[in-house]
């Protein structure tokens, strides 16, 4: 735990000594989050232990507050620097995932007088962007929430660095690498970034669906570290046999 971090570990879920995710914080608590999802149960520990990840589990399983959490872990808030970003496809989820972001940054350790608290950029497509070049100007946040067009329109103008990014993640994986308009910018960005030490990469998806050749790109291209662990939960589970279908067709008489 770095100091200065707004979540601090008492805060966050904690591992025992099986690895298992089996504590709750107080801020986590407060936002409805009682117990951890399957994909949290399994992923956290290793996100925690610093490796990269793949998390591969349906729309709405939680995987946003795991990467968030790891996050959360990481950043000194005393530094002034991009230290998390987080690439997602539409501006809708950019949205979704700055809101949660923002409502952990708000339950997080009131900090010291003296401490800065966490900024969170959200730098997505179909705005002016006006706001956040002259906050860019001034300063970087600690974590930027971005669609690729408007972070690549940023890196160009060199008014984001990364060099001191601890975590990225790239958001709805799958979606982008099937995007004509996105792959290149996405393949670049994860070029570029690769050299960079001590970062931990995460990708997330619902749908993988060659992910042993994913995973192979994955280390191939230098995206990931070649520990990359792949977490797949919830897998879809077949049709139960004895479920059965049935219809029944009313007749409306009037
Ligand atoms: N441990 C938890 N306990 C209760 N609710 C949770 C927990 N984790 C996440 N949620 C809630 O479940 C909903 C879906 O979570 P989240 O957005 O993290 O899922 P996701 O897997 O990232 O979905 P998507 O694939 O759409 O991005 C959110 O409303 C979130 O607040």
């Amino acid at each position: 735990m770095v100091h200065g971090s707004p979540l601090s570990c008492a805060g966050v879920w904690a591992a025992d000594s099986d690895l298992r995710v089996t504590a709750y914080g107080r801020q986590v608590e407060e936002l409805g989050y009682l117990t951890p999802t399957e994909i949290q149960r399994q992923a956290l520990p290793v996100l925690f232990s610093g490796r990269d990840c793949i998390l591969h589990a349906q729309t709405g399983s939680g995987k946003t507050l795991a990467y968030l959490l790891l996050i959360y872990s990481i950043i000194n808030t005393q530094r002034s620097a991009v230290q998390a970003l987080i690439v997602v496809p539409t501006r809708e989820l950019g949205m979704q995932v700055a809101k949660v972001a923002r409502m952990l940054a708000a339950k997080a350790d009131q900090p010291e007088p003296e401490n800065k608290p966490c900024t969170i950029m959200a730098l997505l497509d179909g705005g002016t962007l006006k706001r956040q070049k002259s906050w860019l100007k001034a300063e970087p946040p600690t974590i930027i929430v971005g669609t690729l067009g408007s972070l690549c329109q940023m890196l160009e103008k060199q008014m984001i660095k990364l060099e001191s990014m601890r975590v990225l993640v790239i958001d709805e994986v799958d979606f982008m690498f099937n995007s004509s308009s996105q792959v290149s910018s996405l393949r670049k960005l994860l070029i570029s970034y690769s050299s960079i030490n001590n970062r931990q990469t995460i990708f997330a998806s619902a749908s993988i669906p060659q992910h042993r050749r994913f995973l192979y790109d994955c280390i191939q291209q230098k995206w990931t570290k070649a520990d990359v662990v792949h977490i797949h939960a919830n897998p879809v589970q077949p049709m139960p046999a004895r479920l059965q279908h049935r219809f029944l067709v009313s007749q409306l008489l009037n």
